[in-house]
């Protein structure tokens, strides 16, 4: 940090110390050892309070450096050492600093990503945990099982020795500890690398051949990167947890991504019935002591499985033995706003940092993937049959043209669904991507349409809350009785959505009807109780958005209908096809999960395009072939690296006129295999009140990439503009539009 008076004075050159600040600046800071601090302590990895301009902040120590990056003499000392060792592992200091760089974004909030906020505010670590004495472990099994509490805390402690915040977040209070204290069942001590258990709970069934070479391949103490690809229920997950339970065995830990908060807790009861070691859990629904907790039982290897959606992937470990990204295709893995990281590539890349081997399961892989598999970058294992009992269901096309069509059901549909669930007294579910009750709406008499104020967009129909809203930004207003322009009263909707369907199907059905979106389903409890509905297995009809696609496990479910396949078939971004086909597949793979004859129903205008031709025969790799193939004729992802450089303003043109000058400022010095595209004004021109435009970089290698990020954001910097324009670059976007 500058400051105009010299601080230090001695002779002897000192040492300088590098630190990530919490500030959105693309560089380190230099600052001096506080004095009187004993060098040995100064480790990177450790937490430093650090005056900043007028306040003081918690940064990590990067690097202590002989010289400094500004005049020494400027220099000012750090205020004092939080950590007496360091509170980042290596791999992830050095898996920081790579998506620092590779994804240009500031280096201070990256390790703030790894962190959690306890921390970042200068809290410290337990320095002990709870254990069972020797006594504790001895004592039958029901005993104290008048004192709920006290049994409870005895419970969670024979998985092994917990954090004073677990048993805190478990509900187990001080009071309980110091009485199971004084009776000589547990006692506190100060944390050890102790390992955790590798005790199984439960054998596994025998796995099959295909699974069991999957799992024979993976190579332990070293990088290695494997691709599973199984049909849905084809038996990912008993791999995964071959995996790990090997893993275990070796002293190690396991980390494991999944993308969806709503399938932890499911997924969490799978392992927990596996395994005697804890399952740390870390996901965007905790509290900060929860999360606080989760992080220290994975830091200090307490917790044998870390488990968590996309942030997890920055969680140090201990003793990092593998790394699993399940269903690795889905585009919650990328973050999209502030630090636009993909999970699964961090991930690979943390595997490859922590010499561990890592593997990526999913029945409809990315294309990236897929490629990085066909050039024997990954290893590809297969899994192609369903195991415990269900086949997979055979997919049909309904060609829509000239059927008459009731809230977009097509009476073949609707027969399909009363066979199911009154005559089979089976579940049907339905898939339809559009929430609300209609897209538009349109005044009869003079034909004014609803659109959003401040997007380039209609507002949505949502009928039961008796309002319209715009789903691109907040905007919310009463649905009108009369037009706003001439005052018409015969206003029409267009279109259709969930809650549309939902109110016909309730009207012609005597059976319940789910409803599964993002208005209906708010919270994690909201999913919970639909999957109780869906493994009670009582008949009905579950009729959802992509929530509906997310790998979850619905017993009953005989019959999938994709009410407008349609929808899904034309899109703005040149990933629209694959994402297509893996929503089909993903949503078709709910049906006959557990026993023959499950039926998916794909309802389109247009049965004789070649995607569903292909899906209709199951060849989800005949159509990832063809993909491909345009990608590689277009030199698009994954045979071109893409990103984009996006600027944001309220003025119509300050964004382009913005990439303009960057794009000035750049030609000539970009590597010769980099090629720039636009400015471009995105599909949605208008969104919440500003224009958005982006430059494309195109680049034939990772290096080149790069590269040209560097300069990108440098130039991009260097350059003025108006301060109500923002800018960001984004490596590797998922989402183009
Ligand atoms: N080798 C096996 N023998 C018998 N049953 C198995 C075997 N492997 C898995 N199963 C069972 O088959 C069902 C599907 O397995 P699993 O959930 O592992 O599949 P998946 O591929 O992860 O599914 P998803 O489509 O949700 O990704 C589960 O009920 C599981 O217990
Ligand atoms: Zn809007």
């Amino acid at each position: 940090m500058l400051c105009s008076r010299p601080i230090v004075t001695q002779s002897k050159k000192p040492a300088v110390l590098r630190v990530a600040a919490p500030v959105p600046l693309r560089r380190p800071f230099d600052y001096l050892a506080p004095e009187s601090q004993n060098p040995d302590r100064l480790r990177p990895g450790i937490r430093l309070r650090v005056p900043f301009g007028k306040r003081e902040i918690t940064a990590i120590l990067l690097e202590v450096a002989a010289e400094a990056s500004v005049n020494a003499e400027q220099l000012r000392p750090a205020l004092d050492v939080l950590d007496d060792k360091p509170l980042l592992t290596p791999g992830i200091m050095a898996l920081c600093k790579w998506s620092s760089d590779y994804y240009q974004h500031p280096v201070g909030e990256v390790f703030s990503a790894a962190i959690p906020k306890a921390l970042r505010e200068g809290r410290g670590l337990s320095e002990t945990h709870w254990r069972l004495t020797t006594e504790g472990k001895g004592l039958p099994e029901g005993a104290l099982s008048r004192a709920k509490s006290q049994a409870k805390a005895l419970a969670l402690l024979q998985t092994g020795e917990q954090l004073p915040e677990v048993l805190k977040n478990a509900g187990i209070s001080g009071a309980v500890l110091r009485e199971l204290t004084a009776k000589g069942l547990v006692e506190r001590c100060r944390i050890t690398t102790s390992l955790p258990s590798a005790a199984l709970k439960e054998n596994g069934p025998p796995l099959s051949e295909e699974q069991g070479s999957a799992v024979a391949a993976v190579e332990w103490d070293s990088f290695s990167c494997h691709l599973l690809q199984g049909v849905t229920g084809s038996g990912k997950t008993e791999v995964y947890l071959r995996l790990i339970a090997a893993c275990l065995d070796r002293g190690e830990q396991a980390l494991v991504l999944i993308p969806e908060i709503g399938l932890t807790p499911q997924t969490v009861k799978r392992f927990e019935a596996r395994f005697q070691s804890p399952v740390a859990v870390l996901h965007s629904g905790l509290s900060d002591g929860q999360r606080f907790a989760a992080w220290q039982a994975a830091q200090s290897g307490t917790a044998g499985i870390v488990m968590g959606t996309r942030s997890a992937i920055f969680t140090p470990l201990a003793r990092p033995g593998l790394i699993i990204v399940d269903e690795e295709h889905d585009g919650s893995y990328k973050q999209q706003d502030g630090f636009r990281y993909a999970a699964r590539d961090v991930a690979v890349k943390r595997a490859q940092l922590e010499g561990c081997p890592v593997m990526l399961g999913s029945a409809t892989p990315s294309l990236e993937s897929l490629e990085n598999a066909r050039r024997e970058r990954y290893r590809h294992h297969f899994l192609r049959g369903r195991q415990g009992g269900g086949e997979l269901p055979m997919l049909q096309t309904v060609d829509l043209r000239g059927l008459q069509l009731n809230a977009g059901i097509s009476d073949y549909l609707m027969a399909a669904i009363r066979e199911t669930v009154e005559a089979q007294k089976r579940q049907a579910l339905l898939f339809l991507n559009r929430r609300g009750f209609a897209p538009t709406l349109q005044c009869h008499s003079c034909g004014w349409v609803a659109g959003c104020d401040h997007c380039d967009a209609r507002l949505t129909v949502h009928l039961r809350k008796r309002c319209l809203r715009c789903h691109h930004c907040a905007a919310q207003r009463a649905l009108p009785a009369q037009c706003p322009d001439c005052g018409g009263t015969a206003l029409l909707t267009h279109g259709l959505g969930t809650e549309q369907t939902e109110e016909f199907l309730r009207n012609v059905l005597s059976c319940p009807v789910h409803r599964v979106d993002s208005d209906a389903m708010r919270g994690v409890d909201a999913m919970q109780s639909l999957l109780e509905v869906a493994h009670s297995e009582e008949p009905c009809v579950i009729l959802g958005t992509q929530m509906l696609t997310k790998g979850h496990h619905f017993p009953a479910v005989q019959l999938v209908g994709v009410i407008d396949a349609d929808a899904l078939l034309y899109s703005a971004d040149f990933r629209g096809e694959e994402r297509m086909a893996q929503l089909v597949v993903q949503v078709a793979g709910r049906a006959g999960r557990e026993s023959a004859g499950g039926k998916v129903l794909i309802q389109t205008h247009y049965p004789d395009d070649p995607l569903f031709e292909a899906l209709r025969h199951g060849h989800f790799e005949s159509i990832t072939r063809s993909l491909l193939d345009k990608r590689r004729a277009s030199g698009l992802p994954p045979y071109g690296q893409l990103m984009l450089l996006r600027s944001d303003a309220r003025n119509e043109r300050d964004g382009e006129a913005f990439l303009r000058a960057v794009q000035k400022e750049v030609t000539g010095f970009l590597p010769p295999d980099c090629q720039l595209i636009g400015p471009l004004p995105s599909a949605m021109p208008r969104r919440a009140g500003r224009f958005r435009w982006q430059l494309w970089c195109l680049s034939a290698s990772r290096g080149s990439a790069m590269a040209a990020a560097r300069l990108l954001v440098e130039r991009a910097e260097g350059l003025r503009k108006s301060r109500e324009l923002s800018w960001f670059i984004d490596v590797d976007p998922s989402d183009v539009v």
